[in-house]
């Protein structure tokens, strides 16, 4: 498998924000397609589980997996989106949502999944992490992937969950991202943020078994920049030989994004034409044509689950 960045052909100044689909394989995926599956009767055992990290801080982790989220929502997709920042947990706040359970009565068995679902606009769930999501560094090897088994586990599993991660490397971004069927890296043209980002691809996947990552590249100020940071994220892929890099698209650095900030909203809701949300809105159109995922994380969290992150060496 060859190392480059599978990438439209049309990504420059026209395609600057084009989401991309599809692996560096070459055949087209057979497309993700939950409310077809359903239609059609299929028994559909499980949500796809998309963890969404960054390595450096700041870099619009949260953002992202929010707008990201409501803008599947809004297409009619069954979207949860579990906070699950163990360093500062903030989804609700963003969203002005009020929680008075949060992830900590989950993992101390004192409230159900049920019950600490908060509903966002346009029916975007939140499992909000509060104060609790600091009880995730207790979580040991398997209890990641069992917490997203019980959103497998609900009566009527959604048809995506959003895991918002905490900025860094840590045992419970690389757990969450094993588990998962999907990891999402958002990066921004800093070389902190490429940097991060070149550790966690590597520690991901030698340690932890993650063989596709898909980048957003967000915060990004022209075309110019878009360019020269994909040129980056290229050289970062040619790095790695064995992983399939995914590039799903560009977000705008955006002040009506910020200004939605300030409103406690998000900005796909209060301003679906703005240029964020427009962006916002080609990542949800790529998602929805995923292949369909092979959950292997279940089984490889099991057989990595003995090794730590190394704390050096990354
Ligand atoms: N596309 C954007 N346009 C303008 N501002 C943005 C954009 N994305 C993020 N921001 C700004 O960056 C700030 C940090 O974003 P966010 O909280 O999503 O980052 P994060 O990576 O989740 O941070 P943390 O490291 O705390 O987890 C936001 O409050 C917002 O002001």
């Amino acid at each position: 498998m060859s190392g480059s960045l599978a990438m439209n052909q049309a990504w420059g100044l026209k395609g600057m924000f084009n989401a991309t689909t599809g692996g560096r394989d070459g055949a087209p995926p057979a497309p993700h397609r939950p409310h077809q599956a359903a239609q059609l009767g299929a028994a559909r055992r499980r949500c796809r589980a998309i963890a969404v990290a960054g390595g450096k801080g700041g870099v619009g982790k949260t953002t992202v997996a929010v707008n990201l989220g409501m803008t599947l929502a809004m297409t009619g997709r069954d979207v949860m989106l579990l906070d699950a920042d163990m360093g500062l947990a903030n989804v609700d706040v963003l969203l002005g949502l009020a929680p008075s359970r949060h992830l900590g009565h989950l993992l101390d068995g004192t409230a159900t999944l049920e019950e600490l679902v908060l509903e966002a606009p346009h029916g975007l769930k939140v499992i909000p992490g509060g104060s609790g999501a600091r009880r995730l560094a207790q979580l040991g090897n398997g209890e990641h992937a069992a917490v997203i088994r019980a959103f497998d586990e609900l009566p009527r599993p959604p048809d995506y969950l959003l895991v918002d991660t905490a900025a860094g490397l840590s045992d419970n971004v690389a757990m969450f991202a094993a588990a998962a069927d999907d990891v999402v890296l958002v990066v921004c043209d800093e070389p902190a943020s490429l940097t991060d980002a070149y550790a966690l691809i590597k520690v991901l996947s030698r340690d932890f078994g993650v063989r596709r990552f898909r980048f957003v590249a967000n915060l990004v100020r022209n075309a110019g920049e878009a360019r020269a940071l994909h040129q980056k994220l290229a050289k970062v892929s040619d790095r790695f030989l064995d992983v399939v890099l995914d590039f799903m698209g560009f977000v705008p650095q955006d002040e009506r994004l910020r200004q939605a900030i300030r409103r406690q909203s998000a900005v796909v809701d209060l301003w679906p034409a703005a240029r964020s949300s427009q962006a916002f809105k080609q990542l949800a159109g790529a998602v929805d044509t995923w292949e369909e995922p092979a959950r292997a994380g279940l089984d490889r969290i099991a057989f990595f689950g003995g090794q730590a992150v190394p704390a050096a060496g990354w």
